[in-house]
């Protein structure tokens, strides 16, 4: 035991792990200094490859940057950081937090040197995320896509951040890891940010025949509030889960990976309605196509070719788009037209023997057979994942070429409001599964036909629940009241017309 007081051991102590570690840093200095470049690299490179060899651990990198400029952000180290921030345990001290506009849910990422253990198939893989301060001329990145930016003076030096992951795992699933798990993550990551991205309504800009920028579509509607016949709305929401699953099948059948829906119904039966939820169901985002506003065929291309996977494509009140469906007639017409008020068969060439603007114009507007074709010949080998929903209030009046099977393959009627509708919007609007007043609604509704907008209408008007149904009691005495005042005029005019 010594016999030093307290300070004087501890002094002891410390000038002898000082001269330690002198000696420790001038054995390194000799070494380098007595050792010639090559041999002392050659030894430490060689020390390093046996470490690597023995440990059972193989490390894979992912940096921030790839290609030969290091400017293109990797892909993959966007869905790591997407993928990662679902798996964050109280063990991780940083999260970068942040939400934007165009996302339902917060987006979490890990921050700073961070560890995180995951499980895929049995294999256990360490994540470790390193950020580090970055020295870079003439451009800069403020982390994540698209944030790297060009200096005005080229050069200019800025720090910047940047982030890359390091995973560790047995060395023995590195195919597995390679082939299976980094497939996985690309694909959780999509899955992720999909769930999260709002529904978007994009529209025509008609001016520059190209889509507008679109508005997030804020709409309530789902299949849950949507009145509509129970059996027709399982068998629509079956229908939609089985497309959006049916990639393969597809494939196999080799048909394009679209369905068409044709929802037709009289005005205020909830088509609109419908298509908002079948947006809200899926996650698309719609695209409004007023086929009347799209002034050429080239640009209707051009709008089809734009439009992404996951889409719903709406044409609405198609049987509306008449001169569409008639313009191949119209072009006859105009032809004859013209030979009647020159007095000369029709002759598209000028005198130069150029074809005439007007020839050239009328030759490229847009008809329905040149849409059908447009969507069966262009869109089927440039996109995937479509859907297509055409709405009319009077199917009687549509072409027949458009109901074919391959543009349209589910009709959806949408019907007057019938008693099981009237009850899900009675518990939409007033939280009612049942009342005293709901049976001679039910009688009244078997003598005159309302729509469900009529019925919303009525409800919205009144949160106290008797005063509501009374409202819409009174509502459809007025109705049958007015329906038989037209009937009697109706009557009056044909017997004034068999007097004659
Ligand atoms: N089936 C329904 N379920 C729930 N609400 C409905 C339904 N139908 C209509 N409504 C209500 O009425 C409003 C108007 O309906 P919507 O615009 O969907 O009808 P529509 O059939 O598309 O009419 P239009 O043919 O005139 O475009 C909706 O915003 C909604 O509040």
């Amino acid at each position: 035991m010594s016999s030093l007081p307290n300070g004087e051991r501890a002094a002891t102590v410390l000038s002898a792990a000082a001269s330690l570690a002198a000696s420790a840093m001038l054995f390194r200095t000799i070494a380098s200094d007595l050792v010639p470049g090559e041999v002392y690299g050659y030894f430490s490179s060689t020390l390093h490859n046996i470490f690597r060899y023995l440990s059972s651990q193989h490390t894979i990198i992912i940096e921030e940057f790839k290609g030969n400029q290091g400017h293109t952000v990797n892909e993959l180290i966007e869905a790591a950081e997407v993928y990662l921030g679902t798996k964050t345990s109280p063990a991780v001290r940083k999260l970068r937090v942040g939400k934007d506009e165009e996302e339902k849910k917060l987006a979490v990422t890990i921050d700073g040197d961070e560890e995180i253990v995951d499980v895929f198939e049995d294999v256990k893989v360490t994540w470790r995320s390193i950020s580090r301060q970055v020295e870079s001329l003439g451009f800069g990145n403020m982390g994540g896509e698209g944030r790297t930016f060009w200096l005005e003076d080229p050069d200019e030096t800025v720090w910047s951040e940047e982030r890359s992951y390091e995973l560790s795992f047995n060395k023995k699933h590195k195919d597995k890891v390679l082939n299976s798990y980094f497939p996985y993550i690309l694909e959780r990551a999509k899955a992720i940010k999909e769930e999260s991205k709002v529904v978007k309504l994009h529209a025509v800009n008609t001016h520059h025949g190209c889509w507008r920028d679109a508005i997030i579509l804020d709409h309530p509607m789902t299949f849950q509030t949507l009145a509509m016949d129970s059996e027709l709305k399982m068998a629509l929401l079956e229908d939609l889960d089985n497309f959006v699953k049916g990639k393969a099948f597809y494939k196999r059948m080799g048909k394009t990976w679209r369905r068409g829906y044709l929802l037709y119904g009289p005005s205020g039966t909830g088509k609109s309605s419908l298509i908002a939820a079948m947006a809200n169901h899926l996650n698309y985002d719609i695209y409004d196509m007023d086929l009347t506003g799209v002034r050429s065929n080239d640009d209707l291309r051009l709008l089809l070719l734009a439009m992404p996977s996951k889409a719903i494509l709406v044409i609405e009140d198609v049987d509306c788009v008449v001169n569409l469906q008639n313009q191949e007639d119209n072009e006859e017409d105009r032809e004859d037209r013209e030979e009647a008020t020159t007095g000369e068969p029709y002759n598209p060439w000028d005198e130069d023997g150029w074809v005439t603007e007007d020839e050239v114009e009328a030759e490229n507007q847009v008809t329905l057979s040149g849409f059908l074709n447009l969507i069966n010949g262009l869109l089927s080998c440039c996109s995937e994942e479509q859907i297509l929903v055409f709405t009319t209030n009077h199917r009687e009046q549509l072409d027949p070429a458009l109901l074919r099977p391959g543009c349209i393959d589910m009709e959806i009627h949408m019907s007057y409001c019938t008693m099981s509708a009237f009850k899900q919007l009675a518990w939409n609007y007033l939280g009612l599964y049942d009342h005293p007043l709901f049976e001679q609604i039910e009688r009244l509704m078997g003598e005159v036909k309302v729509t469900p907008a009529e019925v919303a209408g009525e409800l919205m008007k009144s949160k106290d629940a008797g005063v509501s149904l009374q409202g819409v009691i009174e509502f459809f005495h007025k109705k049958i009241e007015q329906n038989e005042a037209k009937a009697a005029k109706d009557n009056g005019s044909t017997k004034g017309l068999e007097n004659i």
